[in-house]
């Protein structure tokens, strides 16, 4: 019999022409079989290794159509039951969260492409994570199908906490814990312009520990510190959680009263006065001592242009304090 053509040794050359070629396909098929494999699961590791869902949404059909092997680890939940059901999705976000994730995914059908979407969900075992969810339009090959969104959901909870941290360290006085200066001012001047547009009251505190130095230079640095600590305790404690609070100096602090009428701005201040009053430090020789502080109370007129003018009333009114003894609140 003669060879159908010369195939060298792969062993079609014995087959005739059609079988050959049939074969031929085969062979390509198993290979583009197993390329395909082999690229399916480069596609596995890599989604596997990436801390990011990475998912598909069918618009019309309101259906989830893929998710990728984190889903199970960042939400701590079940594809399958996902993939069944889209709600899952959505009971999963926190829901203080719901309608801005509901929201800022519908504007992708504007804008093609939503990529500031922060959201909070609460993990299956009630763990409280925070997502960056970016999702992008895309369009079907087949045009008579309504869109798919496709999204990248990563876990940013540990950059969120690390924010928060350093927002912290640069909003607070180390020692007090309370505001620090360049806080405080941000914020009493936001409450200013506040208060001017609403025509609101508002008032304003300043606070100075009495004779400070004597304290240092009697019982120690360290025991001033206690006392800076214990005295930013007590402004915690009797203000309100709306008032603002901070230490802006070395042994002065400040307070910001929105909305407070005269008369309580008053009781509250005295108030704050006696309880610093009240504490007893006991030193290391094992003396005890109480502190004094000097207040200076001030409130905010339609004729004030900024909050420097509010300030310097307050200040004013604090050195008469000083000026008239000491340990006692004056209105200014
Ligand atoms: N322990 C401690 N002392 C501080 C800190 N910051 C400032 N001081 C001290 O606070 C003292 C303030 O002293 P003065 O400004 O003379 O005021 P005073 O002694 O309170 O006097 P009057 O204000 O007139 O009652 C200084 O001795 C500072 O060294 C701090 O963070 N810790």
């Amino acid at each position: 019999m003669r060879l159908a053509s010369n195939q060298g040794d792969s062993g079609m050359g014995m087959l005739p022409g059609g079988d050959a070629q049939t074969l031929l396909a085969l062979m390509h098929a198993r290979a583009e079989a197993a390329r395909l494999g082999e690229r399916e699961q480069l596609f596995s590791t890599l989604l596997g290794g990436v801390n990011a869902v990475l998912w598909a949404f069918d618009w019309q059909a309101q259906r989830m159509i893929y998710v990728s092997p984190a889903y199970e680890r960042i939400f701590g939940r079940s594809p399958a039951l996902l993939l069944a059901d889209y709600g899952e999705w959505r009971n999963a976000i926190y829901p203080d969260d719901v309608e801005f994730a509901q929201k800022s995914m519908l504007a992708v059908l504007d804008e093609g492409a939503v990529e500031t979407r922060e959201y909070r969900i609460i993990r299956g075992d009630g763990q409280l994570r925070w997502l960056s969810d970016k999702c992008f339009l895309g369009r079907r090959a087949d045009r008579g199908q309504g869109p798919i969104i496709v999204g990248i959901a990563e876990d940013i909870t540990e950059k969120k906490q690390l924010e928060g941290e350093l927002q912290r360290l640069a909003t607070t006085d180390v020692l007090t814990q309370s505001s620090n200066r360049r806080h405080f001012f941000e914020c009493a001047r936001g409450e200013f312009e506040r208060a001017r547009q609403f025509a609101s009251s508002l008032a304003f505190l300043l606070l100075d520990i009495d004779d400070f130095k004597r304290i240092n230079d009697t019982h120690g640095h360290q025991m001033g510190d206690q006392v800076l600590q214990k005295v930013a305790r007590c402004g915690a404690a009797v203000l309100r959680q709306s008032d603002l609070f901070g230490r802006i100096g070395g042994e002065e602090f400040a307070a910001v009263l929105p909305g407070c009428q005269p008369d309580l701005a008053e009781q509250i201040a005295e108030r704050l006065q006696r309880e610093i009053e009240r504490v007893v430090f006991t030193a290391e020789n094992g003396e005890r001592f109480r502190v004094t502080a000097s207040l200076g109370l001030t409130y905010l007129k339609a004729s004030d242009p900024e909050l420097s003018s509010v300030f310097a009333r307050a200040d004013a009114a604090m050195y008469t304090a000083k000026r008239l003894g000491k340990n006692q609140v004056i209105v200014g």
